[in-house]
């Protein structure tokens, strides 16, 4: 079995391969302060509660965009399944044809999202990442990873507000019936929700003109992250619900790059 772990700002998604499907998948917080004993102790409890064993643990895969919970992530790995993780960046091998000013700076969590996403689709497409940042990523039919676009996450947006404005409470992110709110908690919902809804419509629609502008098809258009679902059933201009697509994407790139009989 192989071990699946994407390292976003907000949470570290696992997951467990068993050589046909993700059998199982949890999320920790992401906290750079925890150790990599605190971590085990975690992660060997979680492998309990679903009845797997440690030691059926093959091989680890891991991709991150925040550098400094590395330290005590790799020491969890190799202390707990005695495996020395193949790591997403430079030196490993993605499938993935990056036309960017420099490849190297987008990030892990975006290449794995495209390589997957392009292994299922094989096509022209626009991904969507609601995680703690908005990203989009744009890839053209014949696989080349042009590009894309980072927002601040809704409930970065969201915080803001709350934080910066004394009279405005932290508010559930709903999308409300109405756009004119009717007290403080509704008008920041419509505000919040459905603006952010308006402006990803809007990105989506340059992104699409561009892209057909350089003799594209129309792009798919995929979304995944934390916050997917309820952007997703507020608009129509995404076509596609994937929230598998990072760790399925890990699997694909550690099969890329196993040596025999790893
Ligand atoms: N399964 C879920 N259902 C609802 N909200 C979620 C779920 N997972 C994550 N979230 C929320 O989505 C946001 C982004 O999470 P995530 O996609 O894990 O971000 P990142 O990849 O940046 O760590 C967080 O605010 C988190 O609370
Ligand atoms: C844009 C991101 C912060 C998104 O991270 P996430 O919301 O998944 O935690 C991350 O992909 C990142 O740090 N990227 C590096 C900059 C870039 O992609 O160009
Ligand atoms: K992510």
């Amino acid at each position: 079995m192989i071990l699946l772990v994407d390292v976003g700002n907000t949470n570290i998604v696992i997951g467990i391969h068993d050589g046909n499907d993700i059998i199982a998948d949890f999320r920790l917080a992401t906290d750079s302060k925890k150790t990599s004993d605190e971590m085990s102790i975690q992660v060997v409890e979680l492998f309990r509660m679903n009845g797997i064993s440690v030691s059926d643990i093959t091989g680890v895969i891991i991709s991150s965009v925040v550098p400094n919970v590395m330290y005590s992530l790799e020491n969890m790995i190799r202390k707990t399944f005695n495996i020395h993780p193949m790591i997403v960046g430079p030196g490993l091998k993605t499938g993935m044809n990056i036309k960017t000013d420099n490849p190297r700076e987008v990030g892990a969590d975006r290449i794995v999202n495209a390589v997957a996403a392009y292994e299922k689709y094989k096509r022209s497409m626009i991904l969507v990442d609601f995680g703690t940042a908005t990203t989009f990523d744009a890839v053209k039919g014949t696989g080349v990873y042009i590009g894309g676009a980072i927002l601040p996450g809704i409930k970065i947006a969201a915080d803001a507000l709350f934080e910066r404005a004394a009279k405005l409470p932290r508010i559930e992110l709903v999308t409300p019936e109405k756009v004119i709110g009717k007290n403080t908690v509704t008008s920041m919902q419509s505000g919040i929700v459905l603006g952010y809804i308006g402006s990803i419509e809007y990105i989506i629609k340059l992104m699409k003109k561009e892209m057909m502008e350089e003799g594209e098809e129309e792009p798919l258009v995929i979304a995944t992250g934390g916050l997917s679902r309820m952007i997703y059933n507020g608009t129509d201009s995404i076509d596609l619900l994937e929230p598998g697509l990072t760790l399925e994407g890990l699997k694909i790139i550690y099969d890329k790059n196993r040596k025999e009989d790893r």
